[in-house]
């Protein structure tokens, strides 16, 4: 392990992401000390980790024994879990984690095998050795579990406990006592104290196939049924480092830090508090360049920044002889990399030979490498369906195809609507943000799409305004990363175009979504759909998953699902 990492991670503190999954809740409501009401948390990212143990625990060792592995802390610890005690919790939280997993509460310092990794690239460990946890699982008994970043499976690492959630405790690396052959030196030398990259510890191919996996098992999780999804390779990003055309800096300018002394960059791993980072090597090289600008400058006048401020960088194209000029007439092909640092200003993006024109301060996707490759799988995906409907074979006239008309659901500024215009007669957008509904109609007219029409508005109210017979309509969904909702879901259903290209950052809301239409009798699967009183309007079959890495070293991972109505 590279030095930095280990002194990185030894000594910190972590601060609390509270996490109470909601069958848990119920039972926390009313149990805070001294008879207190403790407010409901919500559950959130942290029950990643209990899905992970869980699959721990449903795993070929821990076979016959499923079932959530949470346990709680006794009371007898005189603790509660889910307690947040901050900056003074490894004093508690160590000793209590030792007992918990089997051993002496003097052992600060634990060592632990990894076994698994959450969705998030996070190891989940128990003391017990695979063939001890074997044995555990023979005599009904669980482990207890830990939470312990940049690490791999099968090694052997030293932690240190920091706090704990339901059913496991959050670890610090100190160090790797037997590494995974697997484990490499992270290129970077912040990994391991910056939160920003997770998976700098091993090679972009297995970056590649760890994010396939947790596409299967976002899919599993959500519905076993839906592991006879075949979930394809995931498409690497042309540029594994280096491709990060937005960085946001932030900084946390308190009382008593000297302005030179002010840290800029990005949260701590597992802290509330910023790292100064003074280069970021996933950022394209014009963004770091500019990065590197806006920190001097903002060190320059670090007094006029409130508290929080963040800084804001991101890739554009200008004119090469006139870096302000207007790009409506000069062909992609022609403009040249530049950075804008103004929140108020704008970038315009290319795909190819597209321009995409948009406030800096608002959404695009951001790694252009990819681009091409994911607005171009879109467009084949909906092109070879097009073929498969209507039954011409290799005839791709316009005239012969069934699917005339595109929706662009949650469409931002654009992006897959103009992408694919040229192979439909119409295409209807819609988006809920008032200034990404005009960029969009802007591009649409500076790309010359001008079948495009994008609305403002909910992306549930797009149903009646399509203007076409769902049968000649393919919609693209591209909803943020909590996903869709039953709303937009049963509106999409009972409308039932002919094929939905379902898009996602967040898999494992895609794999609800996927699982609410299911559940609805609208997806079968070997020919068969959930049982339902009413049977839906449409009933489709998934038929492509393809996982996009468009943020290689991080454990995001974006994925497309092709769903196509069977009739
Ligand atoms: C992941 S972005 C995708 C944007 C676009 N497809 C792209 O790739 O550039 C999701 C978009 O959904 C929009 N959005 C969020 N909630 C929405 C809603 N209820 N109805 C319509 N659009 C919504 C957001 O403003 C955002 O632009």
């Amino acid at each position: 392990m590279p030095e930095h990492v280990q002194s990185a991670v030894s000594g910190s503190k972590r601060e609390a992401s509270p996490a109470v999954p909601e069958k848990k809740r119920a039972k926390t409501e009313n149990k805070g000390r001294g008879g207190k009401k403790r407010p409901v948390r919500k559950a959130n990212s942290d029950e990643t980790m209990l899905d992970a143990i869980e699959l721990l625990m449903r795993n070929a060792w821990l076979d016959g024994h499923p079932g959530s592995a949470a346990q709680t802390v006794p009371e007898s610890f005189g603790w509660t879990a889910g307690d947040n005690k901050g900056e003074t919790e490894f004093c508690r939280t160590a000793p209590i984690a030792a007992k918990l997993a089997g051993g002496e509460p003097s052992e600060c310092e634990l060592e632990v095998y990894v076994h698994e990794l959450t969705e998030r690239g996070v190891g989940v460990a128990t003391r017990e050795s695979p063939a001890e946890l074997r044995v555990m699982a023979e005599d009904g008994r669980r482990p207890w579990a830990f939470q312990v970043p940049f690490t791999l499976r099968g090694e052997k690492v030293r932690i240190r406990s920091v706090r704990h959630e339901w059913g496991y405790t959050q670890a610090d690396l100190l160090g790797v006592l037997e590494q995974s052959p697997l484990r490499i030196d992270a290129p970077c030398k912040y990994f391991g104290q910056c939160s920003g990259c997770q998976l700098q510890h091993t090679s972009y191919n297995e970056q590649l196939a760890f994010k396939r996996e947790m596409v299967s098992r976002a899919l599993m999780q959500a519905n076993p049924l839906f592991a006879q999804f075949a979930v394809a390779q995931v498409i690497q990003s042309p540029l594994p480092f280096g491709y990060r055309t937005k960085l946001t800096p932030h900084f946390d300018i308190r009382k008593d830090t000297p302005p030179d002394q002010v840290a800029i960059g990005f949260a701590m791993a597992g802290q509330r508090r910023v790292l100064d980072i003074e280069d970021c090597m996933i950022g394209t090289d014009t963004v770091r360049t500019g990065a590197k600008k806006a920190r001097d400058n903002a060190r320059s006048k670090m007094d006029t920044y409130k508290r929080g401020a963040t800084l804001l960088i991101r890739e554009t194209n200008v004119p090469k002889d006139d870096p302000n000029g207007d790009v409506t007439d000069i062909p992609a092909s022609e403009l040249v990399k530049d950075y804008v640092v103004d929140h108020k200003g704008w970038v315009t993006d290319v795909v190819k030979d597209l321009k995409f024109r948009y406030p800096a301060s608002s959404f695009f996707q951001n790694n252009a490498s990819i681009l091409p490759a994911f607005t171009g799988y879109v467009r084949d995906e909906l092109r070879k369906w097009n073929e498969i409907l209507s039954g011409s074979g290799s005839d791709s006239s316009q005239n012969a195809r069934v699917l005339s008309h595109l929706v662009d659901a949650y469409c931002g500024s654009g992006l897959f609507g103009i992408a694919c215009h040229a192979d439909f007669e119409k295409v209807v957008g819609i988006e809920i943000s008032n200034e990404s509904i005009s960029c969009a109609n802007n591009n649409a007219k500076m790309n010359g799409a001008d079948n495009c029409d994008f609305l403002l508005g909910d992306a549930s109210k797009i149903f009646d305004k399509v203007g076409a017979s769902p049968s000649n309509t393919a919609v693209i969904i591209d909803p943020p990363r909590k996903g869709s909702n039953p709303d937009f879901l049963d509106q999409l259903v009972a409308y039932g175009p002919r094929v939905i290209i379902y898009i996602a950052c967040g898999v494992p809301a895609q794999a609800r979504d996927l699982k609410h239409m299911h559940s609805q009798g609208a997806i079968s699967i070997d020919g068969q759909t959930a049982p339902v009183g009413t049977k839906p309007a449409s009933v489709y079959r998934v038929a492509g998953v393809q996982p996009f890495d468009l943020f290689p070293q991080t454990y995001h991972v974006e994925n497309i699902v092709t769903l196509v109505r069977e009739d």
